[in-house]
């Protein structure tokens, strides 16, 4: 109930000591960080949504506190740099929450780090559901992510490769967590980790047995333009790779574990250090590129022809030639009917059945899927997320790969189209730089045509 909230967190949550004795002050008893975490432990999500409102609205900053020292500092500006230096350094310690003490004494306890990093999951749950509008309850994120990012920050990692003989208990949660493409049996992931394949993953002492973050690898001639020559079913090779055929690095799964470490930005780094770890073992690579999904094409095309239908504006997404086709092979009548059509026929996959409307809808799949990819944007960055991930990392669009998935799922999601994010070494940073600061997309030629071919067809 409320009341033993408000007890237990008035106990467990020791007040800030001042600052004339914050670094003299004991810490307080272990057993406060252990009552805590098991008393949150003990909480419905109800409850847990209540508590943590209450933990960081009652138990966070000295508001009051704080604006005082403001006054302070903004009376002391005519007075020498010593006196105005020691005041912005109260006014820091002032803004300091009140639990953060708490936050910290828990993350040396038994498991603690775990508890933090499940507990601002829930945290980004509560904020991401809009469950409760209290602004405190984003400060308590953003103290969590401060503190995560610090523990979990890339020199503390450890870069594990995973392979057939590593611990039964990682190689189950490795094939739980893969999220791009799922891991059919054992004969499947052994085949992620043996010939030709790498599989890494960062670990970190405090919480020892989970993979953070997971990256798979395949080691190919050239950049592949397919997904099923990597997940195809094949008996596992057991020979040795040949080395004069191991010239590119495809990144072709990477996932997260830890919802709580969400923009501690882990999969980047760790494609970086793979890069490193792969650069070492080859010396001659050169080519480092993913094979990515494209989630969200196919549901957003549908969107786009409905709203063209009601535009009656079908002319500009196809040609001529192009709306023809539709109408033949869906016998309907052009216009709206003909738009109508190829959403369902986009919806249900049917297209890919035939031959010859494959043939015809390929041109116009490509040129908006490339503007999906690259004119889409939600607040300036790439609508799609597999892109703005890569892209934040640096990488550029290079190539958009035509019947790369023809699993249900691929034709399903996006009409079997994938696309290479291609990381050249030397320009990636330059390239996130570009990205982040000016929203620019670094894109190939390919991908520049495709999307000018979109621009003259619906005089975007
Ligand atoms: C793509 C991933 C690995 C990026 O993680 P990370 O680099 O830690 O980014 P962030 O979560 O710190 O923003 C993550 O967003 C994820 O697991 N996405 C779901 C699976 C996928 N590959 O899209």
């Amino acid at each position: 109930g409320v009341t033993g909230m408000e007890e237990i967190l008035a106990r467990v949550v020791a007040p800030l000591p001042t600052y004339e004795t914050r670094d003299k002050s004991p810490p307080p008893p272990e057993s406060n960080s252990l009552e805590f975490m098991h008393f949150y432990g003990s909480l419905d999500k109800e409850d847990k949504l209540g508590f943590l409102t209450k933990l960081s609205q009652d138990f966070g900053v000295d508001h009051t506190g704080v604006s005082e020292l403001a006054l302070r500092l903004l009376d002391a500006q005519l007075r020498d740099l010593v006196t105005i230096l020691q005041i912005e350094d109260r006014l820091r310690y002032g803004l300091t929450p009140r639990y953060k003490q708490l936050l910290n004494h828990i993350s040396r306890a038994e498991g603690g780090v775990k508890f933090l990093v499940d507990l601002r999951a829930d945290v980004i749950e509560i904020i991401s559901s809009k469950a409760c509008e209290a602004p405190h309850i984003r400060d308590l994120n953003g103290t969590l992510k401060s503190l995560l990012s610090e523990w979990f920050s890339v020199g503390l990692l450890r870069l594990e490769r995973i392979t057939w003989q590593s611990p039964c208990e990682i190689l189950q949660r490795i094939s739980q967590y893969e999220a791009v493409h799922p891991i059919r049996n054992w004969t499947d992931l052994k085949r992620r980790v043996g010939p030709y394949r790498r599989c890494y993953a960062f670990t970190h002492a405090a919480m020892p047995g989970e993979p953070l973050v997971v990256l798979h690898v395949a080691l190919t001639e050239d950049i592949s333009d397919n997904i099923q020559s990597i997940v195809r079913e094949l008996a596992a090779l057991d020979f040795e790779e040949d080395v004069n055929k191991i010239n590119a690095a495809i990144f072709y799964s990477i996932s997260s574990t830890q919802a709580g470490l969400q923009g501690v930005e882990l999969g980047n780094y760790l494609i970086k250090r793979v890069v490193r770890e792969l650069q070492s073992e080859f010396p001659h690579m050169a080519q480092f590129s993913s094979l990515s999904p494209i989630p969200g094409f196919s549901s957003w095309l549908q969107g786009l022809l409905s709203q063209y239908k009601k535009e009656g504006r079908g002319s500009d997404l196809l040609s001529e030639q192009e709306w023809k086709e539709v109408e033949q092979a869906t016998d309907s009548a052009p216009g709206s009917a003909a738009i109508e059509a190829l959403r369902k026929l986009i919806a249900t996959s049917e297209w890919m059945r035939s031959e010859r409307l494959t043939r015809a809808l390929e041109p116009a799949l490509m040129r908006l899927c490339a503007w999906y990819l690259y004119g889409e944007k939600r607040r300036g960055y790439a609508l799609n997320p597999v892109a703005n991930f890569h892209l934040q990392n640096g990488a550029s669009m290079w190539r958009l790969n035509w019947s790369a998935d023809t699993s249900p799922r691929g034709v399903a999601n996006s009409c079997g189209i994938m696309v290479n994010y291609r990381y050249f070494l030397n320009e990636t940073s330059k390239n996130s730089a570009l990205y982040l600061q000016n929203k620019d997309i670094a894109a190939s030629e390919q991908v520049l045509g495709l999307v000018s071919q979109f621009q003259k067809s619906s005089k975007l």
